[in-house]
This record gives structure tokens, sequence and C-alpha cells, in this order.
């Protein structure tokens, strides 16, 4: 069986100059590595803010490198240089607007500018792209809020079985595979 691989892209000015560590793009794969059964390797990038630097770095984690579930992080605000859910719906044959739809409402829990997060989802060929705010601590807030669709969401692309620790998330698959 060939390995399980999901991509990470930290969008930053700043982490990609080093200027500060990337914790985001980290607690992405921590949550994962806590999520996840599967055995799964990261692919991981830290990028500027630049749109077509974005879009490459997907296009090359799902069309080359075949990450079935590719997380992004930051650019999703409105400070001009956020071009994060532009660069996603360049390079994605459809979109699922539920995941930012969703993601934002359970954001306003925690802060009132959730709002202001344009992050979006979609889909290109057999990968699921989802984006995520750049603050660390939006990380977990998000993802607990919309991972239990995304095993049956990589099911229905025929993607891998991502078996996940149901104590700390419950998948929701409809359907038996
Ligand atoms: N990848 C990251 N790792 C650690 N902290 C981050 C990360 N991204 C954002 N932050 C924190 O969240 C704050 C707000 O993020 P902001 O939206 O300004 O993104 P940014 O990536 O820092 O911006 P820029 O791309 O201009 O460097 C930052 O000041 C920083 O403290
Ligand atoms: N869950 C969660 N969502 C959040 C936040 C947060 O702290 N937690 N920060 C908000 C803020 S302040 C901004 S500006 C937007 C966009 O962040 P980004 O530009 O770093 O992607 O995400 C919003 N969504």
């Amino acid at each position: 069986m060939s390995t399980i691989k999901i991509g990470i892209i930290t969008v930053s000015d700043r982490a990609s100059a080093g200027v500060y560590e990337d914790v985001s793009g980290k607690a992405i794969i921590n949550t994962l590595n806590d999520y996840l059964i599967s055995d799964w390797d990261d692919v991981y990038k830290i990028v500027p803010d630049e749109q077509d630097i974005i879009e490459k770095a997907i296009i090359n984690m799902a069309d080359n490198e075949k990450c079935c579930l590719i997380v992004t992080t930051g650019g999703t605000g409105p400070a001009k240089r956020g071009v994060t859910p532009e660069a996603t719906e360049a390079v994605c044959d459809r979109m699922i607007p539920g995941f930012g739809e969703l993601m934002r409402v359970e954001s306003l829990k925690y802060v009132p500018t959730a709002i202001l997060s344009r992050q979006t989802a979609g889909l290109r060929g057999s990968s699921l792209i989802i984006n995520l705010p750049g603050k660390p601590k939006s990380i977990r807030e998000c993802l607990d809020a919309v991972f239990p669709a995304v095993p049956y969401c990589i099911d229905l692309m025929d993607g891998p079985f991502l078996k996940c620790d149901e104590n700390v998330i419950k998948p929701f698959r409809p359907k038996k595979k």
C-alpha cells in the first residue's frame, strides 16, 4: 500500500524569511498526528504571500506528491498581501464552501474577528485543499470543527482510508466504504 501523504503549506512573509519560527505549520502537523492512527508522511513547505508561489506549492503537492489532503495556514485575511484563498480557488477544479463557512462560525466562539478570514476549501484532482488562518491558536480551533468530515470527503474522491483516534476526533462516514 502506498503511504498517505498530507501537504502542509505555511503562507507567511515573515515565517518564510526566518523572522519568526513557523509555529502554525508545526501545529497542523501535531494536530494531524493527534487525530490520525493511519501512518502518514508530511510534505511541508513555507512560502511568502505571493499568489503564483502559493499556487505552485499547491499544484506540486497535489499533482506530483499526490497528497490526498493539503492544509494551508495564513494569508486568508484582509491584509493587502493575503491571497491564499485566491491561489486556492485558482488551482481548484471545484470549491467546497462549507469548510470556510463552518470554520468561521466555530471561530466566532473564540474571536469576533473570525469573519475576517476568507478561508475556503476545494478539490484539485484527488486532493482536498483546506485554508486555515495564520494564528497558531486558530489551527486546532478550525481543524476540530471541520476534520470530522475530511475522511469521508477523501473516501468519496477514492483516496486513502484515514483511520482516526476516535478518543480525539470522531470522523463521520455516512456509508461504509
Ligand atoms: N506561521 C506562523 N507561525 C507563528 N506565528 C504566526 C504564524 N503566522 C502568523 N503568526 C502570528 O499571528 C500574527 C498575525 O499573523 P498575520 O496575519 O499578520 O500573518 P503573518 O504571516 O505574520 O504576516 P506576514 O505574512 O506579513 O509576515 C503574527 O503577527 C504572528 O504573531
Ligand atoms: N479560529 C480562529 N479563527 C481566526 C482567528 C483566530 O484567532 N482563531 N483570527 C482571525 C483574524 S484576527 C484574522 S485577521 C483572520 C485572517 O488571518 P490570516 O490573515 O492570518 O489568515 O483569521 C481570523 N480567524
